[in-house]
């Protein structure tokens, strides 16, 4: 791991994306070159989906959404229920309440505000919750490449089956009011439909660190 930034000025890192673009590990991975603290949005919209579900109530209930997320216990992050569909699913109806984004607004905006800075990914780290980065990566692939990385995580499901819901998520995504996901215009496009993991991940350094030159030659 190299550590070319050192702390000497505050870098955020804003990586955003449609369901299962790579956008985590392009995160987790700029996260360890640059020795910066990183924080997956999403799966705090998954344990406010699950909470929800857990409650035998309907995510499309926004009352009791939000008092989910008012309530969000932060070892449920962890729990590997989130990653189910189901739960993807709930996260996607839960995150279109914008009293839900509101909920979890001040938690995001305060990692990312961290001393020294932060890698953050979501669907509106670039657009709402970090407007500012120094750097943001929209990372995309195709909707037939995200279905076959995804369904290779959980290869008993079916490969139809995870299209169409990486499919419905992205529609409900992009369509809803609230914070949609969307490109910020001073974004960089990545798009990885034909990058393994090596190469999407050393593109996405190379970004960073000409970045960080560029802001550094700018002191
Ligand atoms: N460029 C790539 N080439 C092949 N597989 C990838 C690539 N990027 C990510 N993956 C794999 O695809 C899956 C989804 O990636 P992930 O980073 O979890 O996406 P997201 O955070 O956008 O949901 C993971 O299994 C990951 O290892
Ligand atoms: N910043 C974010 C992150 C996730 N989300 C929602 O949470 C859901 C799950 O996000 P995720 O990042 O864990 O999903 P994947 O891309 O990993 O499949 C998304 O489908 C969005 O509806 C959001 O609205 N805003």
């Amino acid at each position: 791991m190299t550590a070319p930034n050192e702390n000497r000025f505050d870098v955020v890192i804003a990586v955003d994306g449609p369901a299962a673009s790579g956008k985590g590990t392009i995160a987790r991975a700029l996260a360890a070159h640059f020795g910066l603290p990183h924080m997956d949005t999403g799966s705090l919209y998954r344990a406010v989906g699950f909470a929800v579900l857990r409650a035998g109530g309907d995510p499309a209930d926004a009352a009791l959404a939000t008092a989910c997320a008012r309530t969000l216990d932060v070892k449920m992050l962890d729990d590997p229920a989130l990653r189910e569909s189901t739960t993807a699913r709930a996260a996607s109806v839960v995150s279109a309440h914008p009293e839900v984004r509101a909920a979890l607004l001040e938690c995001q905006q305060a990692f990312a505000r961290q001393p020294g800075g932060a890698v953050l990914d979501g669907r509106d780290i670039g657009t709402v919750i970090a407007p500012d980065a120094d750097l943001k990566i929209f990372v995309t692939a195709s909707l037939d490449v995200r279905a076959k990385r995804r369904q290779a995580e959980t290869p008993e499901r079916d490969y139809a089956v995870v299209r169409a819901n990486l499919a419905e998520r992205d529609a409900r995504d992009s369509g809803r009011d609230a914070a949609p996901l969307r490109q910020a215009d001073d974004s960089i496009l990545l798009d990885t439909s034909d990058m393994d993991r090596e190469t999407a991940i050393a593109r996405a350094i190379a970004l960073a660190e000409a970045r960080l030159a560029e802001k550094a030659g700018l002191r």
